[in-house]
């Protein structure tokens, strides 16, 4: 039986993962000290790849007593994720950080949310974004365009916010209009500043053996993060990825791949 499931519901198709079928991987690469200092810095914000956290030694109380009532098999009890308990705990985490980091060298992290079109999901989104910045410290920059923009126009902000200093992270919100083509959009970030992991170099890193990405899409890396927080040991075990999806289903099987490598 499968001891971790992470669903995609953006698309409905089962990946099997492929660790099975890989050689194991090598202790990754350290990154290039000029860009780690970028990285570092958002990183706080979205601290995908920052030394992990302790984990939690016991399942906080709320969960725990469900997680007792909630066993499966003789051998195997499910534990209830409390995925607000952590998200919670993960913005005091991040507040603490961008303070001590002002302090420190006076510079809070930057990000910069390009939003094209009037989708209400869409603007939903961005909106708790804005929210999840000024509630930790983070500056945050927005740009509204309307939905007949030109991919050159939206490039145009992109390559702004790209040498802008204060600028450390950029969301380009998905999905793009129809006439747009997300490539050449998401090629235009910055690696460096390419807080979504989207960019196909920082996929490309994230499934080569030897490197490492310098950021990881925020839906897997808040999933891995989940199990981490609860203890839920990757290594050795069989995962569901239910989806495909670039952004949740593969990265997600990429994320559970390299983990369970001990790696992460
Ligand atoms: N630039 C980006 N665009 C999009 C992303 C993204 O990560 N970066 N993801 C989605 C939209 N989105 C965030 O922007 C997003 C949508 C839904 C969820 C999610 O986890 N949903 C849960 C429900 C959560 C809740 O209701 O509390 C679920 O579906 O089970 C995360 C992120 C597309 N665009």
């Amino acid at each position: 039986m499968a001891s971790s499931i992470l669903s995609d519901c953006s698309s409905a198709r089962l990946l099997p993962l492929r660790r099975a079928l890989l050689p194991q991987r090598v202790p990754r690469s350290r990154p290039c000290p000029a860009l780690a200092s970028s990285r570092r810095l958002f990183a706080a914000a979205r601290p995908h790849l920052l030394p992990r956290p302790p984990r939690m030694d016991s399942v906080p109380p709320a969960a725990a007593s469900s997680a007792e009532s909630a066993t499966v098999s003789a051998d195997a009890s499910a534990k209830v994720i409390d995925g607000k308990l952590v998200a919670k705990q993960v913005r005091e985490e991040i507040a603490v950080e961008v303070s001590r980091m002002k302090d420190a060298i006076g510079i809070v992290p930057g990000l910069a949310v390009i939003l094209v079109g009037s989708r209400k999901d869409s603007q939903t989104y961005v909106r708790n974004k804005k929210k999840a910045c000024e509630a930790v410290g983070i500056k945050s920059y927005e740009v509204n365009l309307p939905e007949d923009s030109s991919e050159e126009e939206v490039i145009k902000h992109i390559a702004s916010f790209n040498s802008d200093p204060s600028v450390h992270g950029i969301l380009v919100q998905l999905p793009l209009p129809r006439h747009m083509n997300d490539e050449n959009i998401l090629n235009a970030v910055s690696i460096e500043k390419d807080v979504d992991g989207f960019h196909p170099l920082n996929i490309g890193r994230l499934a080569m053996q030897g490197r490492d990405p310098f950021f990881v899409p925020c839906t897997p890396k808040g999933c891995m993060e989940l199990l981490h927080r609860y203890g839920v040991e990757i290594k050795g075990k069989r995962a569901v990825v239910i989806g495909r999806s670039n952004i949740v289903g593969m990265p997600a099987a990429l994320l559970l791949q390299v983990w369970s490598e001990g790696i992460g």
